[in-house]
């Protein structure tokens, strides 16, 4: 059981979904086979998998980036039909316009859906102090540090208060301390309101740190998930205290001894004993 309530309404539900690709003169790539993952509203889970298992493919079906090839995809009790309106998500790469500064690169994300530029720019501010870059808002993505920009970019998703927060190795790019002041930034602002969190990372360390609940996508072709853990550590968590706890070290343990064999899967013998 994850710590969030058995009860809490569905946010996302996807019911024995399945991806293939279709590439020219090739046959069709089964990348995930029919598989399950229900995400309630307030719980925060990690996916961690293999590379290339296929965990950006089920974010993107939840987006509504891509149709799976079966299976259902149930947004807060409603079939996902086209772009998911209730996901925001943050992936890997920045989404910054290089041309505008780090205050209109978060105003943009109001003024498309049609705020008024004023009140778009009073509620980036707003945001831009939430993550810390009160200071920074004049400035241009390039003049920005990768932290700064992971802020903007956090900023940017969070100023159009979606209710399911897609996360795609969001902060893969960054140095490890930086990364855990970033967890812990996104934990505290995750309190304030508790999404529905769906965070993909290779990183089993970052995924036990954030998360309520661990799942284990098996490698592909053809992958599922294969394991679920809850994550009963003690909230609010600093998520580089939180890796001193001993209950991270049994979590850890436990998972690994899971997840190590999938891994070893997609390296073949690749793979140092
Ligand atoms: N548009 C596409 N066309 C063809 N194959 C694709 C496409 N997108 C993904 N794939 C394949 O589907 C599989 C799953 O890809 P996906 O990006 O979801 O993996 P991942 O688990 O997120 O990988 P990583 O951890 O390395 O980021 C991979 O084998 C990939 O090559």
């Amino acid at each position: 059981m994850s710590p969030v309530a058995a009860t809490a309404p569905l946010a996302v539900a996807l019911d024995d979904v399945s991806i293939s690709f279709a590439m020219k003169g090739q046959p069709v790539y089964k990348a995930v086979a029919p598989t399950s993952l229900h995400v309630r509203e307030g719980e925060f889970v990690a996916i961690v998998g293999p590379t290339g298992c296929g965990k950006s493919t089920l974010l993107n079906a939840t987006a509504g980036l891509l149709t799976p090839a079966g299976g259902k995809v149930t947004i807060f009790g409603e079939p996902l039909a086209g772009l998911n309106p209730q996901a925001g998500y943050l992936f890997q790469q920045d989404a910054l316009m290089p041309w505008k500064s780090a205050l209109d690169n978060v105003a943009i994300a109001l003024e498309i859906n049609g705020t008024r530029r004023a009140d778009a720019l009073a509620e980036a501010q707003n945001w831009l102090k939430k993550v810390g870059l009160s200071r920074f808002a004049d400035r241009y993505p390039h003049q920005l540090s990768g932290g700064q920009r992971k802020r903007v970019g956090l900023a940017q998703v969070l100023v159009r208060h979606p209710k399911i927060l897609l996360m795609d190795e969001p902060f893969g790019p960054l140095d490890a301390q930086t990364r855990q002041i970033m967890g812990t930034l996104l934990l505290n602002l995750w309190a304030q309101d508790r999404k529905a969190v769906m965070f993909v990372t290779h990183d089993l360390e970052e995924a036990i740190a954030l998360s309520d609940r661990v799942v284990i996508m098996s490698a592909g072709p053809e992958a599922r998930i294969i394991g679920n853990f809850p994550i009963d550590l003690a909230r609010p968590r600093d998520t580089a205290e939180i890796r001193l706890d001993p209950g991270f070290h049994d979590l850890h343990r436990q998972i690994w001894d899971q997840l190590k064999s999938e891994v070893a899967k997609t390296y073949g013998e690749d793979m140092p004993s």
